[in-house]
């Protein structure tokens, strides 16, 4: 009776042993292939910043905040922007913001400014600088306290191309002439656009891009980036982190300056022997960028196309590209 007792006993001891290391075995087990798991979703970073794996924007379990070089991409939901401008109020800073309005994209002027005014770094000293052919055409928008704007006229040109890629030499040299001691950072942006939410000092740091609308869940292969070796935008279909869209670039003066001195010269280099890249300055953006990490990365929100129907991830279109009939305001095809 009492060995069967003690029996019982061992038996059951046994059990409770067996049971208790399939547990932790199924414990160790699972963590272990997360942790694999985990691994292969860790973008291995090559001194070249080439070969890994695609980073992405949108993840099964929602948006990504993080580059794998550790920079934010800044969403809706990840900051606080009264906390944010707060810190960066103290600072004092201006922000230089360049605009180019050649040809008849001065009609995009009242739209850009007015809703700037409303949404873009609101309370902020902020210098605006119109790049055009036509400083008659300029509209007046009333501007708020400490906001500035400057009207520089530049010659027209009939290649819409030509305009865009242009923009990078006269951003360089509008640094190099003023904005260095004027400001301290600056942004570029599109004048085909309009401010439909806040923008403020979230989007800050020392080298900013934005993540282009069109192609945040798209393959890196079938980014259209310059593909042609010809090209000093050349970037090979295993390369890239994301598609940056070029009506959007910022950062400190210092760090744009060198992004807007390296593309110029590697635009020039390509006139040179006649070849364009496929998007122009943006094509050379993407380039610069690969070897350049931006610092923080904007999410779509902060460059936005009107056309496109907003999609679950992009809780706030803060800045968006508006319909333009193409044929209409372009001088050229
Ligand atoms: C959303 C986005 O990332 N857009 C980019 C894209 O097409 P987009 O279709 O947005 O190019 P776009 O026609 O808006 O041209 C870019 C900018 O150049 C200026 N402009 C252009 C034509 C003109 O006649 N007058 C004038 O002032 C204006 O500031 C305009 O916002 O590709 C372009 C390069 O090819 C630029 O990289 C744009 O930033
Ligand atoms: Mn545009």
């Amino acid at each position: 009776m009492i060995r069967s007792a003690q029996n019982i006993h061992s038996f059951l001891f046994v059990l409770l042993g067996m049971i208790l290391s399939g547990l932790i075995y199924v414990g160790y087990t699972s963590t272990w292939e997360n942790s694999t798991n985990m691994q292969q979703d860790v973008n291995l970073y090559s001194p070249q910043g080439l070969f890994y794996k695609q980073p992405i924007v949108v993840g099964t379990g929602g948006i990504v905040t993080l580059t794998p070089w550790l920079a934010p991409i800044v969403w809706e939901g990840t900051f606080d922007p009264q906390l944010i401008d707060s810190i960066y109020k103290q600072q004092n800073i201006t922000i230089a913001t360049t605009v180019f309005a050649l040809g008849k994209y001065t009609q995009f002027l009242k739209t850009f400014l007015e809703s700037a005014e409303q949404q873009y770094f609101v309370g902020f000293r902020v210098s605006y600088y119109i790049f055009t052919d036509k400083p008659e055409d300029v509209p007046v928008v009333k501007l708020g306290t400490e906001r500035y704007l400057t009207v520089l006229k530049v010659p027209s040109s009939n290649r819409w191309q030509e305009i865009t890629l242009r923009r990078m030499e006269k951003l360089e040299k509008l640094i190099e002439s003023q904005l260095a001691n004027e400001a301290d950072y600056v942004f570029s942006l599109d004048v085909d656009t309009k401010f439909y939410g806040h923008w403020g000092a979230e989007s800050l740091g020392r080298l900013v891009g934005v993540i282009h609308p069109g192609y945040y869940q798209t393959p890196r292969e079938q980014f259209p980036y310059e593909r042609r070796p010809k090209s000093q935008a050349f970037i090979p279909s295993a390369e890239g982190d994301y598609y940056y869209g070029g009506a959007v670039i910022g950062g400190f003066v210092k760090d744009v300056l060198q992004l807007a001195k390296t593309c110029r010269k590697q635009l020039d280099a390509d006139a040179a022997i006649s070849i364009e890249a496929v998007w122009q300055e943006e094509s050379h953006l993407n380039k610069y960028f690969i070897y350049n990490k931006p610092s923080k990365v904007l999410s779509p929100e902060y460059l936005w196309q009107d056309f496109k129907a907003k999609t679950k991830e992009v809780k706030v279109i803060r800045f968006s590209q508006v319909n333009k009939n193409y044929a209409a305001v372009r001088p050229n095809p």
